[in-house]
């Protein structure tokens, strides 16, 4: 509990799908715990007695001439231990990546000094990105696991986080593998951790890795403690070739149908990836109001594929942006805007210029930056069920600030040239790291300084 806040300057966001608000030298006022309470614009009628009120109470912040406040960004998909992976080992495919590069990798997280200073620095990187909310993977590991919710809590981000469950010793190698008894109840007693924690920002996720690592009996018992926990779910689904067609062989069916008979598929699940599911089981991920993380940038690495976003978006699915740290190589969510509508239009186009356009691509498969602004923050939120990702009362204020005048930054405005949707659409186009000035959770700044 802190004192209530509030914030006047230019606002920019997406209450609704393909749609943006610019909110201009606007009063919002926030609660102790961050929530908004009033999004006065100037004209209201209790706009200047509200400014005079907050500037003489002192609970203002005035936010510097010429820069923009945008909802933070939530990232519905990413590996925390791969972190020190970015940018390394993305010429295999998944099904060697994972036995050659990243199951060794995560192993190494049983040295909890070895995973303090990875999760450190992936969370100073994620917020400076403007991520402030995450849904994170974290390794099979109880300790280090636990250390990343601290870490998170302590450096104030908004986190989601799975102890990794993987029991199955076909697709596990030998040296990061657990009992199936080890994989349920490690579950269970993180899921206690953190609701011990009694912190809003930390909820735990109960966390299938994917079907493959794991056995019919976990994936059961999984599916039981998110009933009786009510907690999210988060897994992968139908990603790769490899993978999706693994799921047929072993279940004789999608994953999406073979989580939902496992009781794994629910309102409070995010499914990433799902780029080869068919119309029906699209359907049913529709039905039982789970949501999808799309992940563009990896999917060009590791999916065979382009998830058919405008589809999902047009049946009412759930849909965010997912960095998928490290199959992904960047941790920023402003790439991965920028790739899902470069990946929307290849859907769109088609990529064989042998074939005649009319059936080179798919037809009406693109997205534009309107949608992909959406999905970075509100659809995010939405995927998550959770109050961020928009200025609107009843959220909490979780924002982050963006300097187009930043010297290293990389945004070019114009002020004779620019409208409001301009410098919007220019941000989400170009703004870099450097353009990042201030962050905030629940109307705490977490970077910058106020
Ligand atoms: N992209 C990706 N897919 C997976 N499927 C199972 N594990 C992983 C992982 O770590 N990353």
């Amino acid at each position: 509990m802190t004192t209530p806040r509030s914030f006047k300057g230019t606002f920019f966001h997406a209450p609704v799908c393909g749609g943006i608000e610019v909110l201009r030298d606007t009063l919002i006022r926030c609660d102790a715990e961050g929530r908004i309470l009033e999004v006065l614009r100037p004209d209201a009628p209790t706009y200047a007695e509200a400014l005079s009120e907050e500037r003489v109470a002192g609970r203002l912040e005035t936010l510097p001439e010429g820069t923009y406040a945008l909802p933070g960004f939530c990232d519905l998909h990413i590996h925390a231990p791969q972190w020190l992976q970015l940018g390394k080992a993305l010429d295999v495919p998944l099904e060697v990546w994972l036995q050659k590069h990243t199951f060794p990798l995560e192993a190494r997280y049983a040295d909890l000094s070895f995973a303090r200073r990875a999760y450190e620095g992936l969370v100073d990187d994620l917020l400076s990105n403007g991520t402030t909310t995450a849904l994170y993977f974290a390794t099979q590991h109880q300790d280090a696991t636990r250390l990343l919710a601290d870490i998170c809590l302590t450096k104030g981000q908004r986190a989601l986080i799975g102890k990794v469950a993987m029991d199955n010793p076909e697709q596990c190698p030998d040296f990061y593998v657990e009992s199936t008894d080890a994989a349920l109840r490690g579950t269970k007693a993180f899921i206690d951790h953190v609701r011990s924690l009694n912190s809003d920002l930390i909820k735990p996720v109960v966390t299938p890795r994917f079907i493959a690592s794991c056995t019919d009996a976990a994936l059961e018992g999984l599916g039981d403690i998110a009933r009786r926990c009510g907690c999210h779910v988060q897994t992968h689904c139908s990603e790769s070739d490899w993978e999706h067609n693994y799921v047929l062989d072993r279940h004789g069916r999608e994953d999406t149908d073979s989580l939902d008979r496992f009781g794994l598929l629910t309102r409070h699940t995010v499914l990433a990836h799902a780029n080869f599911i068919s119309d029906a089981n699209m359907q049913t991920i529709h039905d039982r109001g789970a949501g999808v993380a799309h992940c563009p940038l990896s999917n060009y690495y590791f999916s065979n594929a382009v998830f058919p976003l405008k589809r999902a978006l047009e049946k009412g699915v759930r849909v965010g942006l997912g960095t998928d740290i490290s199959g992904g190589p960047s941790a920023s969510i402003y790439d991965n805007m920028r790739w899902a509508v470069a990946s929307s239009r290849a859907l769109h186009d088609g990529v064989d210029a042998r074939l005649h356009w009319d059936n080179r691509g798919i037809r009406d498969s693109q997205i534009d930056w309107r949608t992909a602004f959406y999905l970075a923050t509100k659809g995010g939120a939405e995927a998550l069920d959770l109050p961020v990702g928009s200025f609107e009362p009843g959220r909490y204020f979780d924002a982050q600030l963006i300097d187009p005048q930043a010297p290293t930054g990389t945004i070019r405005l114009m002020d004779d040239l620019d409208s409001d949707a301009d410098v919007l659409q220019k941000i989400v186009y170009t703004a870099s790291k450097a353009n990042i000035a201030r962050v905030w959770v629940a109307a705490q700044c977490v970077v910058g300084s106020v």
